[in-house]
């Protein structure tokens, strides 16, 4: 496993959020974190990332443990996208070349530049690569956030709510491009989404989270009706359609 999360508790001072979870991501998989609102899905990408440092438990990646790491060699290892996006006011171009930064010796090299090129390529922002950030929409923002997490080459994406903002076309392009990735460069990509169909669609493996932990864990064809009741309170069918489960509301 490239990820491994051994009993994680987490606490907003006397606010209880993890409570001992337990997952573990192989390479080449995405990994869908569900579960409903205010549960804890973006507190545990975020330990997963020690932006927060878990209480009790450990976070190994590719068999370090990430308490003992630096802050260089945990963005060398891992990508965060946030779910609030920060702005400023650099350009497409420089918020994807900061994706290279934990790999940036004195200076920038022809490699980095050349990853960055194509990144923008494949995210299809280089007619937009010179416009300020701070000036651009939403769905834009967010992909090129995205780009710039790919650009960073970790071994881990972590994607917390990554298609909130993207339009139909956007989402499965840019699933699609995470998928590639994940697969390509046999890395692992761990998400959160609210959206349970398209997450069937792309992830591999799926966690729901209630009450600290998780409480179900399997593949696309493990999603039933009793975890989706049991989760979110809402009466399920799950019909197939081209071999991909769809979740509808009764
Ligand atoms: N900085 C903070 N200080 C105190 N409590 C917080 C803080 N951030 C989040 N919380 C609380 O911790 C709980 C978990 O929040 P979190 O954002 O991890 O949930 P989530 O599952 O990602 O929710 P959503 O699906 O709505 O994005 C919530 O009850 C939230 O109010």
């Amino acid at each position: 496993m490239i990820l491994n999360i051994n009993d994680v508790h987490f606490d907003y001072r006397s606010r209880k959020v993890l409570n001992g979870v337990e997952l573990g991501v192989n390479r080449g998989e995405i990994l869908a974190i569900m579960g409903p609102n205010g549960v804890g899905k973006s507190t545990l990408l975020k330990c997963m990332d020690f932006i927060l440092k878990p209480t009790n438990g450990t976070v190994m990646v590719d068999g370090n443990d990430l308490s003992k790491l630096s802050k260089q060699e945990i963005a060398q290892n891992i990508g965060y996208v946030s779910q609030r996006n920060e702005v400023s006011r650099t350009t497409v171009f420089d918020a994807v070349l900061l994706g290279r930064k934990p790999h940036i010796g004195l200076t920038v090299s022809e490699n980095d530049y050349k990853i960055v090129d194509a990144a923008l390529k494949r995210f299809e922002l280089e007619d937009m690569q010179l416009r300020r950030i701070d000036e651009m929409s939403g769905g834009e923002l967010q992909k090129v956030c995205i780009c710039r997490a790919i650009a960073q080459e970790p071994n881990v994406l972590l994607l917390d709510e990554p298609t909130s903002s993207l339009d139909l076309h956007n989402q499965l392009e840019i699933l699609k491009i995470i998928r590639n990735v994940t697969e390509g460069h046999q890395t692992a990509t761990v998400l959160t989404m609210h959206d349970l169909n398209l997450a069937l669609r792309f992830a591999d493996k799926f966690v729901f989270m209630k009450d600290g932990i998780i409480h179900d864990a399997c593949d696309a064809r493990g999603v039933m009706p009793e975890i989706i009741e049991n989760i979110y309170g809402v009466k399920v069918h799950i019909e197939y359609f081209k071999g991909v489960p769809y979740v509808i509301p009764e």
